[in-house]
């Protein structure tokens, strides 16, 4: 791990801040302005994360004392009958960035289509939607509930993040088991990043996550949308996006928050950080999904990153689940850059993929 380079990223923004009062200097600026410019690059505002930094600071080395699953178990919560790529996305590319071992709690029929994606995943068929289970009483269907649960339980203990939601669907019935396995997970202080249909899930059931502070929510445009909606009673205000963003996380008791868009916003409600790294015109289906993978495994990196070496630095005292946000992001977005070079319009999810390695070399390499 680096720790120079937290010093060396704050004084690059110190540089910057006293260009831009040098530069200010000529101008016939209010003072106001121009503390609010500084404001703003200061953290005050938003400011545009050091990405790279990030992702070089939590990367841990690849030490050969490590046993496998010290570089990371993960979980994913998600695959139904109508989705199977999204939980696969998302399992495939916790492992491709660097996590030894990757999970995937899924319904009987999704189970057997994820399995043949990959050799690499576990897939456990233990989910039930309520079509499959249409003949059963309610008495039936708690012992359903129970057996799934103790079945999750067995393993759960194991998992350094949870990624809940993608390709979960909506079925009343399993999301009320996913319900249950989410309150359990928190019992357990095992962070819980939450995409997709999780999001779905969560917005009708705020309490799920509410003051959980090793929970991450990631919502697209429409995910974010019916946040806003439910948690602050009012549409999205697209001339307060930082404001707005920083209300909401506050709302839901601080938990992070990393709105996707054209630049990705971060907010645990303190401040908010973007990334803006160029990423792919393309806007293939499971981009989103590769988030949530590498999300999982970034913010077990920097949990352990913070609770190691270099407590001093600015970097570790940023709330490890932003710092995971962060270094998601950045490296979604550079390997769908690399991907879009190569494929330019086919570019697909799987091309993201298989650059994702690439990207995370060009900044922590291997050795
Ligand atoms: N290859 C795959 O298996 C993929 C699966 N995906 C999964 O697809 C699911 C949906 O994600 P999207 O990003 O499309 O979600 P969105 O919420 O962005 O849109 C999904 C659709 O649901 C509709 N919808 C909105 N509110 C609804 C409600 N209250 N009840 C029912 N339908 C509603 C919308 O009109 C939209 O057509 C997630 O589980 C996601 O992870 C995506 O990740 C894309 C790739
Ligand atoms: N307009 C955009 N310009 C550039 N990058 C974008 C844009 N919108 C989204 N992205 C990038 O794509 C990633 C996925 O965001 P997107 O909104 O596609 O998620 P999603 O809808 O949940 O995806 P999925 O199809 O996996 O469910 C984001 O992290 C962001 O970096
Ligand atoms: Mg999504």
């Amino acid at each position: 791990m680096n720790s120079g380079f937290s010093s060396l990223a704050s004084s690059a923004v110190l540089r910057r801040q006293q260009f831009l009062i040098r530069s200010l200097k000529g101008y016939s600026v209010s003072d106001k302005i121009r503390m609010e410019a500084v404001k703003c690059l200061s953290g005050g505002a938003s400011l545009e994360a050091n990405a790279e930094s990030v992702l070089r600071t939590i990367t841990p080395s690849l030490d050969p004392t490590r046993h496998k699953g010290q570089a990371g178990k993960i979980a994913v919560i998600g695959g139904c009958r109508e989705y199977t790529g999204a939980p696969y996305f998302a399992a495939i590319s916790a492992l491709k960035i660097g996590a030894d071992l990757s999970h995937v709690f899924c319904t009987e029929g999704a189970a057997t289509v994820i399995k043949s994606y990959s050799p690499e995943l576990i897939v456990h068929p233990i989910l039930e939607e309520s079509y499959n289970i249409s003949g059963v009483n309610d008495e039936g269907k708690r012992d359903i509930s129970k057996k799934i649960l103790s079945e999750f339980d067995k393993w759960m203990e194991r998992f350094d993040c949870l990624v809940v939601g993608p390709g979960l669907g909506r079925d009343p019935f399993l999301l009320e088991c996913v319900s249950k396995i989410m309150t359990r997970a928190r019992q357990s202080n095992v962070p819980i990043v939450v995409d997709g249909d999780g999001l779905f899930l969560v917005t009708n059931s705020i309490e799920l996550v509410s003051g959980y502070r090793l929970a991450v929510l990631t919502p697209n445009v429409n995910e974010y949308k019916r946040l806003v909606q439910k948690v602050l009673g009012c549409d999205v205000n697209d001339q307060n996006t930082h404001g707005e963003l920083l209300s909401l996380s506050k709302q839901i008791g601080n938990v992070t928050i990393l709105r996707k868009g054209k630049s990705d916003l971060i907010s645990d409600g303190e401040k908010v950080q973007s990334v803006s790294i160029y990423g792919s015109p393309r806007r293939c289906g499971g981009q989103g999904d590769i988030l949530s993978g590498s999300v999982a495994v970034f913010l077990f990196w920097a949990r352990q990153c913070n609770s190691a070496a270099e407590r001093e630095s600015t970097i570790s005292r940023t709330n490890p689940t932003v710092l995971g946000c962060i270094a998601g992001s950045a490296l979604l977005r550079k390997a769908a850059a690399l991907a879009f070079e190569h494929k330019k319009r086919s570019t697909l999810t799987t091309d993201i993929i298989e650059h994702l390695g690439q990207s995370l070399e060009a900044i922590s390499p291997a050795s």
